[in-house]
C-alpha cells in the first residue's frame, strides 16, 4: 500500500501541497483532479521523489521512503512516467525500452551478464513495444518521434520497469484523437490485472469517470474530497471549484 502522511511542500511563502494524508490500495485506480495549480503534479513529484517534502512522509508497503531520492524510490516500485528529457534521445526506441528492462532486472553494467541475456532483453522490449503499438518505430531515434508516440514510449518504459505503483500525469495530453484509445486501453489492461496501484492525474472528466475506482480532489494544495466517482463528481465542491458550476 502507498501512503502519504501529512505531505506538505512550500515554495517560498506558497504551500503547493498542504498536509495531504491519503492511502492507495493495490488493484485500484485513483484519479486526482483539481483546478490548474491545485498541486496535482507537485503531489506526484513528492511521491516519486523528484521533489522533497518540507514535512510529512511517503510510505510504500511499510517502508518510509521520505528520505530516499527518485532512483531509489523507482527501485522500491514507484513508477513515474519518464519525461522525454529523461530518455536517451539519440538511442532508438527499442534501445530505450531495453535499457529500462535491463534496469529493472538489476543487470546494470555487468557486461557479461548483459551480453548473455541481451537477446532476452531485446525480446521483452519488443513485446512491450507491440503492447503500446510502437513496434513500427523500434529503430527510430527517440528524439525523432512525433508527440503522441513519445508519450507511448514513456508508457512503454514505465511498463518495462514493472512498478508496483504507476503514476500517470495526464498520459493523453497533446495526443491526437486516434492515439488516445491506445493509452487508455493500456491503463485499462493494467487495471484489469488488479495488482498495481494506479494513480492518474487527468483533466478529461469522461476519462476519469470511466477509469477511476475512486477520485480525490486537490484544491489549493489541500485534499478536499475523496470517494467513489459518482459521489465526488456530484459533490458541490467539485461542481463549484473544479467544474466551475455554481452548486
Ligand atoms: N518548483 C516550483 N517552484 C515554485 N512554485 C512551484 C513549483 N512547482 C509548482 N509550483 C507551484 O505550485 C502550485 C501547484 O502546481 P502544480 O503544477 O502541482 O499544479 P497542478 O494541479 O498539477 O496544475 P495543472 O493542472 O495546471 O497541471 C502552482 O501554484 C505552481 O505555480
Amino acid at each position: 500500500m502507498l501512503e502519504t502522511k501529512n505531505l506538505t511542500i512550500r515554495f517560498g511563502g506558497h504551500v503547493a501541497v498542504d498536509g495531504v494524508s491519503c492511502a492507495f490500495q493495490p488493484g485500484t485506480l485513483t484519479a486526482i483532479v483539481g483546478p490548474n495549480g491545485a498541486g496535482k503534479t507537485t503531489y506526484f513529484n513528492l511521491i516519486s521523489g523528484q521533489l522533497h517534502a518540507t514535512s510529512g512522509e511517503v510510505w510504500l508497503d511499510g517502508e518510509n521512503l521520505t528520505a530516499l531520492g527518485a532512483p531509489q524510490r523507482t527501485r522500491r516500485g514507484l513508477g513515474r512516467a519518464f519525461q522525454l528529457t529523461q530518455l536517451f534521445a539519440h538511442l532508438t526506441v527499442l534501445e530505450n525500452v531495453r535499457l529500462a528492462v535491463q534496469a529493472r532486472r538489476g543487470l546494470g553494467l555487468k557486461l557479461l551478464s548483459v551480453w548473455l541475456s541481451h537477446r532476452d532483453l531485446i525480446a521483452e522490449a519488443e513485446a512491450i513495444l507491440k503492447r503500446v503499438r510502437l513496434d513500427h518505430r523500434a529503430t527510430d531515434f527517440a528524439a525523432s518521434l512525433p508527440h503522441g508516440d513519445q508519450r507511448k514510449l514513456e508508457v512503454a518504459m514505465l511498463i518495462a520497469l514493472d512498478p508496483k505503483v504507476y503514476l500517470f500525469d495526464e498520459p493523453t495530453a497533446g495526443m491526437s484523437v486516434d492515439e488516445v484509445p491506445v493509452v487508455l486501453d493500456l491503463i485499462r489492461a493494467l487495471k484489469a490485472e488488479k495488482k498495481h496501484t494506479l494513480l492518474l492525474v487527468e483533466h478529461k472528466m469522461d476519462v476519469v469517470r470511466e477509469l477511476a475506482d475512486r477520485i480525490i480532489v486537490l484544491h489549493q494544495g489541500k485534499l478536499v474530497a475523496d470517494g467513489d466517482p459518482a459521489t465526488v463528481i456530484a459533490s458541490p465542491i467539485v461542481q463549484e471549484a473544479y467544474l466551475g458550476v455554481a452548486a
